[in-house]
């Protein structure tokens, strides 16, 4: 699989039928694979089957007529060579279990969402070792709005897997003329930087909402991304995945972009609008767990701190920032 992902290899079942699911499915289609996508919700099947559209998720985008939606997962499970699990991270470890018996011993597993687990600080991929210990696991992350791949726009990513073999055969095997994925054995450094970028989203789109002003949203962004490292480190990730797509690259793309769901959800924070019924916004559900996990690990990350207080509603916007303004001056390392 070195020929940059152009031949068909195979069939490839992309689970979750939400944005980032749909958009990958249709980018297998255009690297040249059979690709089926499972979705839970029937009018969701219907529609892409139907009328070859995602009104729900990607309203607007008109769909590969060859894509394929059913809602039984073994059908989109069958005969496939690789499979996507594209729900929101808090509902994978339920995805995982469905999986457990009915994924072929040995057929890949890529993780796409981004988040840590709630209530047990697990990565996604140690849920999926502990779930499936005969499935070969690897993640894709990186800078990639969903809406902006199903378009076909130009996009990188990076796949990580343990092995780097099977990291790089990934990689070429899910690239195609518009998405490029990059490969790594880095594995846990990929899932650590996808998954705190959505919480330092929040956090520029806060100061956005609450008018604090570009300096003060480029100096968040910059901090925030000294905490993701220090607590990327402590997990074990190498510096360089961080300063790479799944870190860095991501959080460009997501801390100025009201196409970011985590940054437009932060916005509404920083105004005092209601977070009810928005759309998925993972750093919402990985704020706490991460800053329950710095604590632990010793760290210092008063940004996402502040964003778990927020969000629990133990602090305004104003106290928030009186609080790292007013925090003893240091070293910038
Ligand atoms: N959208 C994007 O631009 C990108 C998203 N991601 C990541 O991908 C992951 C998924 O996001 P995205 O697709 O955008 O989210 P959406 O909110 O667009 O869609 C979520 C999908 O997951 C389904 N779902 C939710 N809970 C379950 C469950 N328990 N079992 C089965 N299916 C479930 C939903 O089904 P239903 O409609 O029935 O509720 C829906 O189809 C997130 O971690 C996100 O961070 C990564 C890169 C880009
Ligand atoms: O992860 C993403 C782009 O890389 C999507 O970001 P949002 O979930 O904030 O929309």
């Amino acid at each position: 699989m070195t020929n940059g992902g152009m031949n068909a290899e195979g069939r490839i079942a992309v689970l979750g039928g939400g944005a980032w699911g749909t958009a990958l499915a249709v980018t297998m289609l255009r690297a040249g694979h059979d690709c089926r996508l499972w979705a839970r919700d029937a009018d969701t099947v219907a529609a892409v089957n139907e009328t070859h559209e995602n009104p729900r998720y990607l309203p607007g985008i008109g769909l590969d007529k060859r894509l394929a939606a059913t809602a039984d997962i073994g059908m989109a499970l069958d005969g496939a060579h690789c499979v996507l699990a594209v729900v929101p991270a808090q509902a994978m470890r339920g995805l995982l279990e469905d999986l457990a018996g009915r994924i072929r011993a040995g057929t890949p597993l890529v993780l796409c969402a981004k988040g840590i687990e709630r209530g047990t600080g697990k990565l996604l991929s140690e849920i999926a070792v502990e779930l499936l210990p005969h499935t070969p696991v690897a993640a894709l992350s990186g800078p990639s709005f969903a809406t902006d791949v199903a378009r076909g726009l130009p996009t990188a990513v990076t796949v990580a897997a343990h092995d780097e073999v099977r990291a790089s055969d990934l990689a070429a095997l899910l690239s195609s003329p518009t998405f490029r994925c990059y490969s790594t054995s880095d594995l846990i450094g990929v899932e650590v930087g996808g998954a705190l970028k959505n919480v330092l989203a929040i956090a520029a789109g806060a100061t956005a909402g609450a008018g604090l002003g570009a300096s003060a949203q480029a100096a968040m962004v910059t901090r925030g991304f000294v905490e993701l490292r220090r607590v990327g480190a402590a997990f074990g990730a190498e510096p360089e995945t961080l300063m790479g797509l799944s870190g860095l690259g991501d959080l460009i793309l997501t801390c100025g972009s009201s196409q970011s769901r985590n940054f437009s959800y932060g916005v509404a924070l920083g105004r005092g609008e209601s977070l009810e019924g928005r759309p998925l916004a993972e750093g919402a559900s990985t704020a706490g767990i991460a800053a329950s996990i710095a604590r632990e690990k010793g760290l210092q990350a008063p940004i996402i701190e502040a964003v778990d207080r927020l969000l629990r509603g133990e602090v305004t916007i104003a106290q928030a920032v009186a609080a790292l303004m007013g925090r003893p001056l240091k070293s910038e390392r």
